[in-house]
């Protein structure tokens, strides 16, 4: 008799898949602070690390496997074979090519979308009811890709988007008024990047508008200069990426309380990318962010904001911006279809 015979009388079955299994695709900065900030908040304990560099994969299982004792006893597996990410509830996406010195855009987003075209079509296999979070960048484009490489409904892909930026937008307001993020409610829609749109119209703290105290607030000649929190938030992965290397702590926490809120059905709001056709007399087939509410099923509603004319004029450039994106995808992705 074994020592665990000796030890333990079984009595029922023991269960290795839960309902709030989670895999996380890439375990470079982002990914492994995704997983971590999973691990830590116990928004599950049930996690599959997938990569393609074996060593970096079990690095990173051991090195958190002896965290064990200090979280709540989770279940890690880490492998380079998609069968192993079976029974994901949700799949996280932060894999991606390095932006090589040079490299357009473009090249950049195709390079993704030859890697994606070996990601997603296995975890959907693997997980046909799986919902998809593409966190790689350019993240508005990459979430099209997955959406049609999938072939998942629209309700189950979406891109972690400006829920990042409208963090920083909320915190950067914080810190100008002196009180707790929690309590700014501000969003950031549009692309995740560099045509981000700040819905200054809305942003409000206990319900009284910014712009209801000072009318100019956002505009170029408000003498508080507020218009400038959206150019530091712009500007943010830029600065910190020449600053540390990379950024990779907020987009896992972000990523994490995305996470959370669909594994525990909360239908909280968050600012995602989703296929936004349709609202605000957008006309083309792409991903921005807008305000959404997630629930179990993924996607659950579009938040129909009211933006000035202004704002809506922004966010159909940012539309346009990615239509000219995905012209140059569109035709590789149908030809992987
Ligand atoms: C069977 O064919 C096949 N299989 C796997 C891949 C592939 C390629 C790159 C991948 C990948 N990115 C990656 C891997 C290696 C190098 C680079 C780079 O940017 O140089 C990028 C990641 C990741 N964590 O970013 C994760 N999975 C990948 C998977 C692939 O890509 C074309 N093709």
């Amino acid at each position: 008799m074994s020592v665990k015979e000796g030890l333990f009388t079984p009595v029922g079955e023991s269960i290795e898949k839960t309902s709030s299994r989670v895999t996380v695709v890439g375990t470079g900065a982002v990914g492994m602070a995704t997983v971590v900030s999973l691990l830590m908040q116990g928004i599950t304990h049930d996690v599959v690390l997938m990569d393609v560099m074996e060593d970096k994969l079990k690095g990173e299982l051991m090195d958190l496997q002896h965290g064990a004792l200090f979280l709540k006893n989770p279940k890690i597996v880490a492998s380079k074979d998609y069968k192993d990410s079976a029974g994901s509830k949700i799949c996280i996406v932060t894999a991606g090519a390095r932006q090589q010195e040079g490299e357009s855009r473009l090249a950049l987003v195709q390079r993704n979308t030859d890697i994606f075209k070996h990601i997603i079509p296995p975890l959907v296999q693997y997980s046909p009811d799986t919902i998809l979070m593409i966190v790689s960048n350019p993240c508005d484009i990459l979430t099209y890709v997955a959406w049609k490489l999938s072939g998942l409904p629209q309700h189950k892909v979406f891109g972690s988007g400006t829920n990042l930026d409208t963090s920083r937008f909320r915190f950067l307001i914080s810190e100008r008024l002196g009180c707790s993020s929690n309590s700014v409610h501000g969003w950031i829609i549009g692309e995740h990047g560099d045509t981000s749109v700040p819905v200054w119209s809305g942003v409000n703290v206990a319900g009284v508008r910014l712009k209801d105290v000072q009318p100019k607030v956002g505009t170029d000649d408000d003498p508080e200069e507020w218009k400038k929190l959206h150019s530091q938030v712009v500007n943010s992965a830029y600065e910190i990426i020449k600053l540390k290397g990379y950024t990779n702590w907020a987009i896992g926490l972000s990523a994490a309380s995305l996470t959370n809120t669909i594994l525990k059905n909360l239908h909280h709001v968050h600012a995602v990318s989703v296929m936004v056709k349709g609202f605000h007399d957008i006309k083309s087939e792409v991903y921005l962010s807008l305000p959404v509410m997630l629930n179990s099923n993924g996607v659950s509603h579009v938040i129909q904001q009211q933006l000035t004319e202004e704002e809506t004029k922004a966010l159909q450039k940012s539309a346009a911006v990615m239509e000219e994106g995905l012209r140059g995808v569109t035709e590789e992705v149908y030809l992987s279809l």
